[in-house]
């Protein structure tokens, strides 16, 4: 079991992590809350039916009301958000209630966003069953989808903590892991080279990670993401650097139709576009052509089919939330752990595109 902590200037927040940590969110929720109304569990249809008996039978004496969402990006829509907030009305939360976010990073940034909104905000916990939800879970980003573009719709909302049992992860389907381990390896290389290191030295198949290494790589890539959050909660500047792969991996997913390709594996193609973009603009010294062997040897897509639209996913990265005035601003690598934001122009990444289709 690790505990790490995520302090902010407005707030601080453990995170443990492990196997049974489950087993400590009765106890925080009895000592460390100072009392609370009525609680919610919100979850999904696939971790409902395997893990939630598992949590109630910890909470059974809070009495839990339970949401259940449609599993993976359904999941982050108006019209479940919607439907949450009436089943907040109607099952008696109040400004002093509480909810467990129960999932992966699609019920974790609903979950988070209802908590964010419900009466201007209630408290909530996270206890994330992805691997992918070692970053969602840490960092407060809460949101929607809009079909115009990923997150669209949101708010930055820190949970109380985050509870996070690494029994659930073995129930992940391999498409799963793979799209989670894609954000361990961003940890890697926007923020700790020797564990860039040590991925590529010791991971040569997802079946192979023992429960102990994942147990310490994912709590390596929580402390990349809250060094940077610390430093800058709200995305004024360096939290941006998360953004890494994101450019292009967001506008892939909304291109393709949400849930037509995981997050994490529309993120590592979008880290491939922005190692080439770097080694051209960074001055990144880097074998690409290694890394996308040993990748591709993991499961993962280094490219796209050419049926995808440039033009579409032209249009919508100059939407992404980091771009200013319509200029897309893209995350680089000067070296392995120090990333830049640069501007990209239109030219530039059209051009880029049509070599990578
Ligand atoms: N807020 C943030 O900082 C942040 C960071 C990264 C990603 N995200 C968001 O997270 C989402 C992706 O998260 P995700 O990959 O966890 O997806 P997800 O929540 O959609 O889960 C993926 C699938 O796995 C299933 N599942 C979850 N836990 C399981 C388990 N233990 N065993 C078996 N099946 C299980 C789910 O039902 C779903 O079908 C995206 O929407 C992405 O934008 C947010
Ligand atoms: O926490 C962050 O900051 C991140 O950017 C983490 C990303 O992995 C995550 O996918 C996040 O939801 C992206 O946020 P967005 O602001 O680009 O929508
Ligand atoms: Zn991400």
């Amino acid at each position: 079991m690790q505990k790490l902590e995520l302090s902010t200037a407005e707030k601080k927040y453990p995170i443990v992590i492990g196997e049974n940590a489950v087993s400590s969110i009765a106890p925080f929720l009895q000592n460390d809350l100072n009392g609370f109304s009525r609680l919610m569990i919100m979850t999904d249809q696939n971790v409902g039916k395997l893990h939630l008996e598992n949590l109630l039978k910890q909470l059974d004496e809070f009495r839990p009301a339970v949401f259940s969402a449609p599993a993976g990006e359904k999941a982050k829509s108006l019209e479940i958000y919607e439907e949450a907030i009436t089943f907040s009305l109607e099952n008696g939360l109040d400004r002093k209630s509480f909810i467990i976010a129960f999932g992966g990073g699609a019920i974790g940034d609903l979950a988070g966003f209802v908590a964010a909104t419900f009466m201007r905000g209630i408290r909530f916990i996270q206890v994330p069953t992805t691997i992918l939800a070692h970053d969602s879970s840490v960092g407060g980003k809460t949101g929607i989808n809009h079909h115009l573009g990923k997150n669209m719709i949101g708010a930055f909302h820190q949970p109380e903590a985050v509870f996070y049992d690494l029994s659930f992860i073995n129930s992940l389907p391999p498409h799963e892991v793979r799209s989670g381990f894609a954000e361990v390896v961003k940890h890697a290389l926007i923020g700790d080279p020797d564990l860039f290191d040590w991925l590529r030295m010791n991971v040569s198949s997802l079946e192979g990670v023992t429960p102990m290494q994942y147990e310490e790589m994912l709590a390596k890539g929580i402390s990349v993401k809250a060094k940077i959050v610390r430093q800058d909660v709200h995305e004024k500047g360096i939290r941006a650097y998360l953004n890494f792969g994101h450019t292009l991996g967001h506008a892939i997913e909304a291109e393709m139709g949400y849930g037509n390709i995981t997050h994490g594996e529309a993120v590592m193609i979008g880290m491939v576009f922005a190692l080439e973009i770097s080694k051209e603009k960074s001055g990144l010294d880097f074998e690409l052509d290694g890394f996308k062997t040993w990748i591709e040897s993991i499961g993962y897509r280094t490219s796209l089919s050419s049926e995808i639209s440039k033009e579409g996913l032209l249009k919508r990265m100059k939407k992404d939330k980091k771009a200013i005035g319509g200029t897309v601003r893209f995350v680089l690598l000067n070296k392995i752990g120090v990333p830049e934001l640069v501007e990209l122009p239109d030219s530039f990444l059209k051009k880029k595109l049509g070599s990578f289709l």
